[in-house]
């Protein structure tokens, strides 16, 4: 479904990401990995449209689509999330919701039943009534999900939906997720909570520095000597093996 050869996206001097390339099947739940600062948001929005990369190829359901405006690649069914959410504060959330349903359905009933129908998807069927700005943390996280969802993309990229919920708020979003996967769309995710990185993704790629270290089932990545490396430092797989750093840290 997607495909990503030697993208390279440059800023002053700095390669944030340097030569990066990763495939995304359909029908996958695929996730992107790696410590604060290795690229990983500017690899998504290098994909998305949002940054024109200085070298690479962008290929969506065998098109070209490297270099393409945000909203040409979203038309071909292709859009992110955002780790900072902006909901429109004074609407409700069904009104947010909507905003995503009309760039697929330009007919208001139609936009707004399938608003509604998302919000029930997301578990917010109980809040579509609710201004955006009464929402707790978790709720907007749901809510960037939702408008997102709405738009009918075939690929989604979740930029750490996960970010500051609890436990039990996490095991909620991963069902949606997988949800969001059994009704047919392609996921590719950035997150930083390791549960959810374990218990949703068949394949992951290791961002570190900008280039990807590492790939593979989740099992073999985590047991990487050299993904290891990457969050705990230099040094830190062998100490590991040796059994003086916690595995629990990595
Ligand atoms: N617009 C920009 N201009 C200049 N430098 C940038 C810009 N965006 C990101 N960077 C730099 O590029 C590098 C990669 O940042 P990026 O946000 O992509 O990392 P990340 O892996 O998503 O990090 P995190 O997990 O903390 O969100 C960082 O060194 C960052 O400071």
């Amino acid at each position: 479904m997607l495909k990503v050869e030697g993208l390279t996206k440059i800023f002053g001097g700095l390669r944030a990401v340097d030569n990066a390339s990763l495939e995304v099947p359909e029908g996958r739940i695929v996730a992107l990995i790696g410590p604060n600062g290795a690229g990983k948001t500017t690899l998504f929005a290098s994909i998305a449209g949002f940054h024109k990369p200085n070298s690479g190829k962008v290929t969506l359901l065998g098109q070209d689509i490297t270099g393409m405006a945000v909203h040409d690649i979203a038309r071909r069914g292709m859009v992110r999330t955002f780790q900072i959410t902006q909901p429109f504060a004074k609407l409700s959330v069904h009104e947010n919701i909507a905003v995503g349903a009309y760039q697929r359905f330009p007919r208001r009933d139609e936009a707004w039943e399938h608003a509604r129908r998302i919000g029930e998807q997301v578990g917010m069927g109980a809040m579509l009534e609710q201004p955006a700005a009464d929402l707790t943390v978790a709720g907007r996280k749901r809510l960037e999900l939702a408008r997102t969802l709405a738009t009918g993309p075939k690929l989604l990229l979740l930029d750490e939906v996960m970010a500051g919920l609890n436990p039990s708020e996490i095991v909620e979003i991963i069902e949606i997720i997988q949800k969001i996967r059994a009704s047919g769309v392609t996921v590719l995710l950035i997150e930083h909570v390791m549960q959810a990185v374990m218990s949703l993704s068949e394949h992951i790629y290791v961002l570190s520095y900008g280039k990807i270290i590492a790939e593979g089932a989740p099992r073999e990545v985590v047991s990487n000597p050299a993904v290891i490396e990457a969050y705990l430092g230099r040094g830190a797989a062998e100490k590991m093996a040796a059994g003086h750093v916690e595995a629990s840290h990595a």
